[in-house]
């Protein structure tokens, strides 16, 4: 029998609503211990949350405190402390160390023209607000800071002894003036002509960051200053006072001979750097011939924590652990590569970030979220043996977040798919004990009854095994409607991820669980050259995307089928960029199996996407062979780029196509959708193209990504029915 869909668009819209409300949290920070008139202790707990409006159509940021009384181990009390409050025009914020005073980056308009202040506040007063724009000392304030695991240069962090603040902007640009301008004909000192000029950025979403400076704020003198004595060949980003307070440590990013795109990509040559304030000396503390990022200071203030992997290569790579000890100058891997997950279990280090307190109040431990197969589970580990210890292994929730950590007491977001993110705290045991984490929820979300979820493990067929990187498996999440009844086959949407190298986790996805509401199965692969799975299953991948990861997604599928609960009338496939790239290649590879298909941004056709995306070396590598700057394709590396894209299979295709296009896409540029489209009306294959100005890679501005799930799932429910 077949399962009644929801199929009015007022119907589906109103779940979409409904579900869009829950929030998601980008941030916690934990306050000083305060000792209460009765002599009990307390810290306040500062909360951002995000939502999507969709009468305002734009996504909401708001804060809510918390208060959490303790003893030195446990939480004996804890509550919020107020409502919700929105915020508006806050670029950045941060308490100083002690809790007495906060620092705000500001945007704010004065007689129409956008303006930056940097504001210093202590208790209920506005001690300083300064005009950044008018002091003309540098260009906008980076803002990627303001979110913890979006952050790739951005930062504002006081001085230990909270005196002065530490930020990034854009490098000053001088006026730029055409030839023929008034000032330059009665001052021809300068040619002039710099107008056209074209500067480079870094890539997809970071089209206005180009050339970021360090910037330092003297809050007595009131006296901004932006850094100089960095090599000129480096971008810096993620700094932070050194111990002392004697000079910044940061990462600098070489940008010559061009920059790269850098979202998504934490493979660029990169290295940690220190420069001392006293001397004026600039030094580099890692080799420079690795990536690194997110480096971390210990409480102690002798070692610096940090993520490294290897340059180019694929995108998304199994990092190492390091650690700089400050005063030995030595470094050391504390937690290596895996290339297969033994017997632990542990299958390395996936995360492009840490966050922004890692460490436990001993200096001994670094406590981290990490992707480990299709969950995302709290890892510790023991920086003097290495020894790795999961803190959420056993629980039944799919993905934990760490936002903050301070004084052992870690705050963290969980969801699940079938339950929207709550916020949870908990005190990380001793060293030396036994114990579980005792977690107390500060804001609970309720579990939706209706929705179900499991994690399913495939091992491919022998003739699909990879003779390099034999043996792996791979899982896939299916998450499905609750109670149907026996004889009902359900419609499925099979997802598989972009990347290729990442990883869907069991988390909180809003559109699967509209999805299931209305009545829908979705499976969402994670195919061999997933992260989270050990490097070998990321490098099993390079030089057979378009096979391997097409054939295991099908596979993933067709067992699915035989459960005999899905409808095999009824399967559809959606993806967005590689996710977009395989859903392409299954309607090509399979003809007529799938119902109907939906990509954003998909990649069409790999040979002719390198000369215009921001990662050319991703369409060198996912083809298998190795990039340089320098490097042109040879006539057979753009045949295999052309034979191994899904624009080689579209003569193939039968099944309707909607593609969903953002006008500003710098990573899968929109001709390669156009490409598509074209090819496909040329064989009178039902296609329609949705348009997005505004939007880049993502479509993730509220109405484009609200828009594309309505028309994503009308078009399924039409071609299901043809
Ligand atoms: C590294 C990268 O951005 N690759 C793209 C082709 C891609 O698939 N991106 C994913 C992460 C996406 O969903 O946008």
């Amino acid at each position: 029998m077949d399962s009644k869909v929801m199929s009015s668009p007022g119907e589906i819209a109103r779940v979409y609503k409904e579900l869009s409300l829950y929030p998601s949290l980008s941030r916690a920070d934990v306050g000083p211990v305060i000792t209460s008139q009765y002599g009990g202790k307390y810290s306040n707990i500062y909360t951002e949350w995000s939502q999507r409006d969709l009468e305002r159509n734009e996504n909401v940021k708001f804060c809510r405190q918390y208060i959490v009384f303790h003893d030195d181990k446990s939480v004996v009390y804890s509550g919020a402390s107020g409502n919700c409050t929105e915020i508006k025009g806050e670029v950045l914020s941060k308490d100083s160390p002690s809790g007495d005073m906060k620092a705000v980056v500001r945007e704010s308009s004065v007689k129409g023209e956008d303006k930056q202040f940097l504001e210093v506040w202590s208790k209920n007063i506005k001690m300083k607000s300064i005009n950044l724009s008018a002091l003309k000392k540098h260009g906008k304030v980076y803002d990627d800071a303001s979110c913890y695991y979006l952050t790739l240069f951005g930062c504002l962090v006081w001085s230990h002894s909270e005196t002065h603040l530490l930020y990034v902007a854009e490098k000053k640009r001088p006026k730029a003036e055409s030839f023929f301008q008034k000032s330059r004909i009665y001052r021809p000192a300068g040619a002039g002509g710099e107008q056209f000029v074209f500067h480079e950025d870094w890539g997809e979403a970071l089209g206005d960051k180009s050339c970021p400076v360090l910037c330092i704020l003297d809050i007595e003198g009131d006296f901004v200053s932006v850094l100089d004595g960095l090599p000129d060949d480096i971008s810096p980003g993620q700094a932070f006072w050194a111990p002392g307070d004697t000079g910044v440590v940061f990462i600098g990013w070489w940008h010559e001979p061009f920059r790269l795109g850098l979202k998504y990509c934490p493979n660029r040559r990169s290295a940690l750097f220190y420069m001392d304030l006293t001397g004026g000396k600039c030094e580099q503390l890692s080799s420079g011939k690795t990536s690194v990022c997110s480096p971390r200071l210990s409480p102690d203030q002798c070692r610096i924590a940090y993520l490294e992997c290897s340059v180019y290569g694929p995108h998304m790579q199994c990092s190492k652990l390091c650690m700089y000890d400050w005063y030995t100058k030595k470094t050391s891997v504390v937690v290596d590569v895996i290339k297969r997950p033994g017997k632990d279990g542990f299958t390395g280090i996936y995360s492009s970030q840490l966050s922004p307190q890692c460490w436990s109040a001993d200096s001994q431990r670094i406590i981290f979220a990490c992707p480990q197969r299709s969950r995302k589970d709290l890892l510790m580990v023991d920086i003097n043996t290495g020894s790795i210890n999961s803190l959420t292994a056993k629980s039944d929730i799919g993905s934990w977040c760490l936002l903050n950590i301070e004084r052992d007491l870690m705050v963290v977001s969980c969801s699940s798919p079938n339950c929207p993110p709550s916020l949870w705290v908990g005190f990380l045991p001793g060293i030396d004990s036994q114990e579980n984490v005792d977690w107390v929820t500060l804001e609970d979300s309720e579990k939706l009854q209706d929705v179900d979820w499991q994690i399913l493990t495939f091992t491919p067929p022998s003739e699909d095994d990879n003779s390099q990187y034999s043996n792996l498996e791979f899982d896939a999440l299916l998450i499905k409607p609750k109670e149907v009844k026996d004889e009902v086959k359900l419609p499925l949407i099979v997802t598989p991820h972009g990347g290729p190298h990442s990883v869907i986790v069991a988390e909180w996805l809003l559109s699967s669980a509209v999805l299931c509401r209305m009545g829908f199965a979705v499976l969402l692969v994670n195919y061999r050259g997933s992260i989270g799975y050990g490097e070998d299953s990321i490098y099993s991948l390079l030089g057979n995307v378009g096979t391997q990861d097409v054939k295991d997604v099908q596979f993933a599928v067709e067992s699915v089928l035989k459960s005999g609960s899905i409808d095999e009338q009824k399967v559809a496939v959606s993806g967005g960029s590689h996710g977009g790239f395989l859903a392409c290649h299954l309607i090509g590879q399979y003809p007529g199996f799938y119902k109907a298909c939906v990509a954003r941004n998909p990649v069409i056709n790999m040979a002719s996407m390198i000369g215009s995306t921001d990662i050319p070396d991703w369409c060198m590598v996912e083809a298998g062979f190795v990039f340089n700057t320098d490097c042109l394709p040879d006539a057979a590396e753009w045949e295999k780029m052309l034979n191994i894209s899904p624009i080689k299979y579209v003569s193939q295709v039968k099944t309707p196509v909607l593609l969903t296009i953002g006008e500003d896409d710098k990573r899968v540029p929109n001709k390669q959708g156009i490409e598509y489209y074209k090819a496909l009306k040329a064989r009178q294959i039902p296609v329609r193209l949705l348009w997005y100005p505004g939007n880049n890679h993502s479509l993730s501005k509220v109405d484009a990504e609200s828009d594309g799930f309505m028309n994503m799932v009308l078009w399924m429910i039409q071609h299901f029915s043809d």
